[in-house]
């Protein structure tokens, strides 16, 4: 494949799978490769949707040996595809964020020293001192969090210092939990890495330090104090005894989201071809990746369809909340990154389509789905007096907010009063027949799920955003979507209808790789930049074109719809307090 000048190659190591995407200085395309690790290592690993649960204890934890391996065989992809990968100048990339990767003693030496003649997984899995990372998924840590929450006072307080309440996948709470549950795997780790720490530190072929964007997924770093908080080091340590040892797996945080922190390691050079000068930039999680992949400007909103969904706009205002996230911004000090995600999200939006009567269009396994969606009006109204319909749709016990696993159905009135539970409590979502019915049919879940799933977003990101313009009432400029389900037309639209979007829905071209080119983007700032003063927005602002990078897939704000939406919003926001208290939390 010809190119002149320098490329660059952006990974993205998600839930499902592993890509890498190639750019030009001029940021276009040039090659992409990926490993779906079901499809590629499914049989080997016995991993499904890229993990492997542990139902009763509420772990969710994906192989290392799986990602190692699947490295050697995206290059492979990449460079049979035709890439010359020594026209590599540079690489960066994006994980899924929070979880950790667990080095012993060997790693550092055996990083440096990898061998061709072998493969990494060969050589590296005896590197690690536990073989498992744990997902973003794993919900077994709420004694953990329990006690973050209590040592700051109130989740406000661990919010203000760290930029989220405790949750269960964030780092601080899982190492905590390893540490009590298998010491002797602590006590043997010399290291540990973010997802994202971990495979920048292949490429690097040296421990990287974590990425100072992707350390905020983790509990334990002081936003504002530009530090370790010590509080919160304590109390994953066991006490101020362990703090020194704490301190030394966790290594250093790096505050600079671009330049190289070395050149790319020997094994890839002699194996794949890359030049003995392409060099690794910082790696950082899929999520700050994602507001990478264009000139998102402060009132746009990204909302990605991964196997997660996640709600992700930037700000230059520190304005924590437990009810979302806070990160620093992975290119730019002074900025901030916003993020809502939510575990029920693509996943559950496939179970409620696999229960549909199956697609006619072998190419469209979604066609089931998008119809009775975009048949569907608004909340179910099909005319006056007629309920809006909501609900929550929770395969898996939910982040926001923090309710158990079940499928609740509610109405209330158009203008959102009146709000009632019309199972009376949850369907079970593991199929089984005992308790209440659903309150309507399948066809009718379809449109529910993705709108109530929209109104969640727009409920917690409301005072993030203010009118574009004087004729718009308040919502963001532009909704992109991103991920594998922005493909999909029928959920773009409601997208629209209900987080509006005064310029538009949009789609990113690359669809699901944009974190990676996120990732990819960020390693020509990284190695571009004229000194260390110009900025991502201003490198890759003047170089990126609208055209062919993005689409505009829906009008967004639709006046009267979005209003509608608006008048249910607290009822929603009723629904979910009532069946937390109902929860006792
Ligand atoms: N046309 C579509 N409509 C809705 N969802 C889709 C469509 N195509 C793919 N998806 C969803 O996208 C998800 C994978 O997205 P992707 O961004 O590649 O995941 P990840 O990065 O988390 O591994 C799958 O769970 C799948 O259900
Ligand atoms: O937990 C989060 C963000 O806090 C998830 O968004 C993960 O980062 C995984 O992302 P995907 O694999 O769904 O892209």
């Amino acid at each position: 494949m010809a190119s002149d000048g320098p490329l660059y190659l952006g990974f993205d190591l998600s839930t499902q799978q592993l890509k890498a995407i190639a750019v030009n200085s001029s940021l276009h395309v040039v090659s992409s490769a990926k490993v779906d690790f079901d499809a590629d290592f499914g049989d080997k690993y016995g991993i499904k949707k890229g993990v492997l649960v542990n139902h009763e204890l509420g772990e969710v934890f994906a192989p290392v040996a799986m990602w190692l391996e699947a490295i050697d065989l995206v290059l492979k992809r990449i460079s049979e595809a035709g890439l010359d990968l020594s026209k590599v100048r540079g690489l960066s990339g994006s994980c899924q964020q929070h979880g950790s990767v667990w080095w012993n003693q060997e790693a550092e030496a055996k990083l440096g020293s990898l061998s061709t003649e072998k493969s990494l997984l060969d050589q590296l899995e005896a590197s690690l001192s536990h073989p498992y990372a744990p997902n973003w998924q794993d919900h077994s840590t709420q004694a953990e969090c329990d006690e973050f929450n209590k040592l700051f006072d109130s989740p406000n307080k661990l919010a203000d210092v760290t930029g989220s309440a405790a949750h269960h996948r964030f780092t601080g709470p899982q190492i905590m939990r390893i540490r009590r549950l298998h010491p002797k795997v602590y006590s043997l780790t010399s290291r540990i890495s973010l997802v994202s720490s971990f495979l920048a530190s292949v490429f690097l072929g040296a421990v990287a330090p974590m990425d100072i964007s992707d350390v905020c997924g983790a509990n334990i770093w002081d936003i504002p104090g530009e530090c370790w908080s010590k509080l919160a080091l304590t109390l994953v340590a066991g006490g101020p005894e362990g703090l020194p040892g704490l301190l030394e797996k966790l290594g250093d945080v790096r505050k600079d989201g671009g330049g190289g922190m070395g050149k790319v390691s020997s094994y890839f050079v002699k194996k794949y071809r890359f030049s003995e000068n392409c060099e690794v930039a910082p790696f950082t999680g899929d999520n700050p990746a994602t507001i990478l992949a264009l000139p998102l400007r402060p009132l746009d909103a990204i909302v990605s369809l991964g196997t997660s969904t996640t709600f992700l706009m930037i700000t230059p205002y520190y304005k924590p909340d437990p009810a979302y996230h806070f990160l620093n911004h992975p290119t730019s000090k002074g900025q901030y990154m916003f993020m809502l995600c939510y575990k029920n999200g693509g996943l559950a939006r496939e179970k409620v389509r696999d229960v549909l009567p199956a697609s006619d269009d072998a190419s469209d396994a979604w066609k089931n789905f998008n119809s009775p969606v975009l048949d569907t009006p608004p909340m179910d109204i099909k005319k006056e007096g007629d309920r809006a319909k909501m609900g929550l749709y929770f395969y898996l016990p939910e982040i926001v907010p923090n309710i158990s696993s079940g499928t609740w159905r509610y109405t209330c009135e158009a203008d959102g009063s009146d709000l009632k539970d019309e199972q009376g409590g949850p369907t079970p979502v593991d199929g089984s027949k005992s308790g209440p019915k659903p309150a309507w049919d399948v066809h009718t879940d379809a449109r529910i799920i993705v709108e109530s799933q929209a109104l969640s977003m727009r409920l917690r990101s409301q005072n993030l955003v203010h009118p574009p313009s004087p004729k718009f009432p308040a919502q963001p400029r532009r909704v992109y979507l991103v991920g594998g389900g922005s493909l999909n037309p029928a959920i773009a639209r409601v997208m629209g209808d209900v987080l509006g979007g005064a310029e538009g829905v949009y789609r990113l071209d690359v669809g699901g790789n944009a974190c990676a080119l996120g990732g990819a983007y960020k390693a020509v700032w990284a190695f571009e930049r004229k000194d260390k003063t110009e900025t991502f927005d201003e490198l890759i602002g003047a170089r990126w074109k609208e055209e062919g990078a993005i689409e505009k897939i829906d009008d967004g704000y639709r006046e009267g719809i979005f209003e509608s939406y608006g008048e249910v919003m607290h009822a929603f926001e009723d629904m979910e307090s009532k069946i937390l208290k109902e929860e006792g939390r």
